[in-house]
């Protein structure tokens, strides 16, 4: 066998995209279709010791075959091939028995946390599923929830939501958004306007996409959520799912017609200590604004593919959703050559405009790449796709500097997991009835003491709540202190304006006054000149006064 290198090196260094490509494992359909075989071979192979490589076996009966044939003018298939490539990470979940088989939390541990650092940073970071239908993207991304197999987002929110609690002892308040758009035949729609329930996709408005000179292009009047905590995030997601378009095609029965972006916006206020004492909070010093797009791609499938033939909305959805991934093929394209210097034609699909500064400005970006085992054609173009990523560069730049002066210590966050809370407040309960039961039989302090010394979980975290509270609180002083100062500025210059009116007012009733008397006299004067016009004439024709 012969097997064919793409590229041996290591495109992790820098600021280029990061490719991760995924294999999912048999699908019941898949499985019953091939019963005849003993062993189904995955035509993707993973070597363990080589965590960076990806083999793909060509089939003999493949069209890559047959092209390259043609080409080289000869009739005989020299027999299988191999084409070996290399990533920066590779995530095998073929077959669950073997060791290097990877699941959502295994995979979100190799890759996750360093997204939520970067965006903790200030960098604003962009994490993107690619594949044709079925692949994998959403069980990646969003995970299977109903069986408490939760994706990558999820994990990501999570623990965003976690490291802003113990950024409270930082003295650093964060406030965290979420917007959750689709691009459904290349418009935007808003899943997180509650306006939108219930009314169908063409009955729902259309948001525009518009470009700010500095931070680039952004969905204007889209709604954005504050995420208090981990279960207002699942909420808004479950709501928004409601809202997304899906549709059964015969690839996959609950097949995403749509491109989904979950956008999350961190907002980071440091606050100083307060002169009275160190551990007081005292007034705000730096504030930075960071955000990490998840975005959930359509299938990148051919139309033929998916058996859409006859159904007249499939078709206009499959070629929009091949448009904007045709266009997205094409920025690659261009973004990807060393030679090409040619303009890059973001804005010729909603999908690449929105994804502009994410393919090659301010951002960090990663892309997944998920490939079915036995679709040769579709997992070949998705490799060679996924290749050609791997050169594009960004340019990220935290949005200011680092505001935390530790980094993010991830044992102290799993502290923080909802049970070890829920089981707190029950402690907290429990210390309650205690103490009275202590006042009431009034034991000595030290038996009280050891006591105590038992809770003192508990009152770390009540004193971290309390902490957060005061946070709140003050990040809320501040906003509304914010407010009052732009009214005050708004009242100054109501009142400017009315002076000005009334000063401009007296003018303009003085010269009217003015006009109007320079029109009488001059309506005088006229008159006046008439009259004499006319005793003159009175006089030329007085009989007394003729011959
Ligand atoms: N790693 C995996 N482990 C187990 N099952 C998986 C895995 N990846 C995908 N699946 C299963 O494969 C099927 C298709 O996956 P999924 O819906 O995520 O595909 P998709 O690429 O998002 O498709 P589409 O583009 O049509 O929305 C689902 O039934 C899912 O449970």
């Amino acid at each position: 066998m012969g097997i064919e290198s793409d590229d041996g090196s290591d495109s992790g260094a820098g600021n280029n995209i990061k490719v991760l490509v995924r294999v999912r494992p048999l699908l019941r359909r898949e499985l019953e279709a091939n019963q005849d075989q003993a062993v189904i071979d995955s035509l993707i192979t993973m070597p363990p010791e080589e965590s960076k490589r990806v083999i793909l076996r060509i089939p003999e009966d493949s069209t890559y075959h047959s092209q390259k044939n043609k080409t080289l003018n000869r009739s005989n298939s020299p027999g299988e091939e191999y084409k070996s490539y290399y990533f920066d990470e590779t995530i095998w979940s073929y077959n669950r028995h073997d060791d290097h088989y990877c699941d959502n939390k295994q995979f979100y541990q190799k890759t996750g946390p360093q997204l939520v650092d970067h965006v903790f940073q200030g960098y604003n970071v962009c994490l993107l599923a690619y594949g044709q239908t079925s692949s994998g993207k959403t069980y990646t991304m969003m995970g299977e929830p109903e069986l408490e197999e939760l994706g990558l987002v999820p994990r990501i929110v999570r623990d965003i939501m976690r490291q802003r609690e113990v950024l409270v002892s930082e003295k650093i308040n964060c406030e965290v958004k979420m917007s959750y758009v689709e691009i459904y035949n290349e418009q935007v729609k808003d899943l997180l306007d509650v306006d939108n329930i219930g009314k169908s996709n063409s009955n729902k408005p259309k948001l525009r996409v518009r470009e700010h000179p500095v931070s680039g292009p952004y969905i204007e009047n889209v709604v954005e959520s504050t995420l208090h905590n981990y279960d207002d995030f699942t909420r808004h997601l479950e709501n928004g799912n409601l809202a997304r378009s899906t549709a059964a095609t015969s690839m996959n029965d609950k097949s995403s017609r749509s491109h989904a972006i979950i956008t999350i916006t961190l907002k980071q206020t440091k606050f100083g200590s307060s002169e009275d004492s160190e551990s007081e909070i005292g007034e705000a010093e730096e504030e930075m604004i960071s955000n990490i797009k998840l975005v959930d791609l359509a299938g990148s499938e051919r139309l033929s593919k998916t058996k859409v033939f006859g159904q007249q909305d499939r078709i206009k959805e499959g070629s929009q959703i091949n448009k904007s991934l045709t266009v997205l093929g094409r920025c690659i394209n261009i973004l990807s050559s060393e030679t090409n210097h040619g303009v890059v034609p973001y804005r010729d699909s909603v999908l690449t405009y929105i994804l502009k500064e994410n393919l090659a400005g301010n951002s960090k970006s990663y892309m997944i790449f998920c490939v079915s085992p036995i679709d040769f054609e579709e997992t070949y173009q998705t490799l060679n796709y996924a290749n050609q990523v791997k050169s594009i560069k960004t340019a990220a730049r935290a949005n200011k500097i680092k505001l935390a002066s530790i980094p993010i210590d991830w044992e102290e966050m799993k502290k923080l997991d909802q049970d070890a809370i829920d089981l707190l407040k029950l402690e907290v309960e429990s210390l309650t009835a205690r103490l009275q039961q202590f006042e009431f039989e009034s034991e000595t302090s030290n038996s009280l003491q050891k006591e105590m010394g038992k809770y003192s979980n508990t009152i770390n975290f009540l004193e971290r709540e309390l902490n957060q509270l005061r946070f709140e609180n003050k990040y809320l002083k501040l906003q509304s202190h914010k407010q009052t100062q732009q009214i005050n500025e708004i009242n100054k210059y109501a009142e400017f304006v009315t002076t000005e009116y009334d000063s401009l007012h007296g003018k303009y009733q003085s010269l009217q006054q003015y006009q109007f008397e320079h029109d009488m006299k001059r309506l005088q004067d006229h008159s006046h000149t008439g009259l004499q016009q006319l005793e003159s004439m009175l006089d030329i024709y007085d009989p007394k006064n003729t011959f």
